[in-house]
């Protein structure tokens, strides 16, 4: 009688696993002992490794690289020195283990980022791309794949990604319009800002064609500043308006590594208020506050520039100086908040009267003066006249009721052709203006041709 032998079941389950175990043993004899293979492995900038599925990752083998990448020398990593698991960051173990079991259920290779802690105490980025090796009959055996040290890769992607949130922070300054387009005006990136002024979408912006977005004549304006930019490789700054407002753009070359303008950069600020304010302050320069006429300054500059053109034309010219009657006493009576009222009110009303290319100023207290362009006596008398018809006719309305009023102007010509100072006729309009006072008020006084006086002071002025 023969002992009882092991039963043909158990047999072949003990012959399944001795195969695996030849599988696995060729397998890593073939890595270990093949020359070439694992100076080869050896030689790449990571470490190769031959592990077991178990929550260690225990090593059967780990090539040279293993020294660089952990500090540790590969025997440590294959004798059970140090466990490799124990390498991986605390926070990146679980994560790991469970990326690389879905990986070998769904029977893919796996790659996976996670933190290592080197011997140096340094803690450094792997990258790790496996797989597992399965018997022939299914079971997995082991895994095998290829770690690398990537944490200079990760640092320039940290940098990248601070440089990328400074620049981001900067385009989306909340005042400012910034974007960046290629030679063609295609825009590349903009600010939230550029969206808003645009009245689209930033993502629908991105790729499409900046000219587009444009009014016709913005656009062109545009393509000749882009087109100085990548002849001078200078930036260039321009004002202009768009719909109701007024930018100031600076357009910036952005240049490649061969010295070529690639892109560009349009920096743009609304400036609107700030033009408002210049307008404003032009207009202070140059009017009087109260009566918003031209001031006695303004009225130089334009009416000597005017002089000389008459001269040039040889056309006559006249002028008139306008004063209130009686202004004192309705101060006086009434204040001095209704006398400004009234000033305002003749001032209105004399422009009114006037044509857009006569020159009207307050030229001091209440009076007033007017330079006719290509106005003869006649006409200026005619137009004198009518100022003084409408003023007598209208009656201010004030706080304190309506006031009649009535104004004096004396009235000068300058023949054409004939050269003159501009004093010299307002002296001599302002004497027609005495002489109107003096004969009563509410008049005007017209300088007639045998009166040689204009030329009078006009050659008084020029001297022996
Ligand atoms: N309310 C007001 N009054 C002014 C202003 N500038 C000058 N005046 C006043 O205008 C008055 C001018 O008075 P006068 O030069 O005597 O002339 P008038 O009273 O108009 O008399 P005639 O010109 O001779 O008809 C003075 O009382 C000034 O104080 C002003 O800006 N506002």
């Amino acid at each position: 009688m023969h002992p009882p032998g092991p039963d043909s079941e158990q047999l072949r389950v003990e012959n399944a696993a001795l195969k695996r175990r030849i599988d696995e043993l060729e397998r890593v004899q073939y890595r270990t002992h093949c020359p070439d293979t694992a100076a080869l492995v050896d030689n790449f900038p990571g470490m190769a490794y031959r592990c077991r599925n178990d929550s260690n990752w225990t090593m059967d083998y780990v090539s040279a690289g293993c020294r660089s990448l952990t500090g540790h020398p590969p025997e440590a990593l294959m004798r059970d020195r140090v466990i490799y698991s124990d390498l991986i960051h605390p926070e990146d173990r679980d994560r790991v283990w469970d990326q690389v079991q879905l990986a070998l259920v769904e029977r893919r290779t796996f790659e996976v980022e996670y933190r290592i802690n080197h011997i140096d105490g340094d803690i450094r980025w792997a990258w790790e791309r496996g797989w597992g090796l399965w018997s022939s009959d299914g079971e997995l055996l082991s895994l095998e794949g290829f770690i690398t040290d990537i944490s200079a890769y990760k640092r320039a992607e940290q940098a990248l990604r601070d440089h990328q949130a400074t620049l981001r922070a900067l385009l989306d300054t909340p005042d400012d319009s910034m974007l960046l387009m290629d030679t063609t005006g295609k825009l590349i990136a903009c600010n939230d800002m550029t969206a808003r002024q645009l009245h689209r979408d930033r993502r629908q912006l991105i790729g499409s064609s900046l000219f587009a977005q444009l009014p016709t004549e913005t656009a062109a304006n545009l393509r000749r500043q882009l087109r100085e930019v990548i002849n001078s490789a200078e930036p260039t700054r321009y004002q202009e308006q768009y719909r109701d407002r007024w930018f100031d753009h600076t357009l910036y070359p952005v240049c490649n590594a061969h010295h070529q303008v690639s892109q560009l950069a349009l920096y743009s600020r609304d400036i609107t208020e700030q033009k408002q304010l210049e307008r404003t302050l032009e207009q202070l320069a140059i009017s009087d506050p109260l009566t918003g006429l031209f001031n006695r300054r303004q009225f130089w500059s334009l009416a000597e520039q005017d002089l000389a053109q008459a001269a040039r034309k040889r056309t006559p010219t006249s002028a008139l100086m306008i004063d209130i009657d009686h202004f004192k006493s309705i101060n006086d009576r009434h204040g001095h908040l209704i006398g400004d009222e009234v000033l305002q009110t003749v001032a209105g009303q004399l422009k009114l009267n006037l044509r857009h290319s006569d020159i009207l100023c307050r030229y001091g207290g209440e009076e007033f003066a007017a330079l006719l362009p290509e106005t003869d006596l006649a006409t200026a008398c005619e137009t004198a006249e009518r100022l003084r018809q409408c003023i007598a006719d209208t009656p201010v309305e004030t706080d304190q009721g309506a006031l009649s009023l009535t104004i004096s102007i004396g009235v000068a010509e300058l023949v054409g052709g004939f050269r003159t100072r501009l004093s010299a006729l307002l002296e001599c309009a302002d004497r027609k203006l005495y002489a109107a006072k003096q004969a009563g008020r509410n008049r005007i006084a017209c300088w007639t041709p045998p009166d040689d006086e204009l030329e009078r002071i006009a050659n008084k002025e020029r001297g022996p």
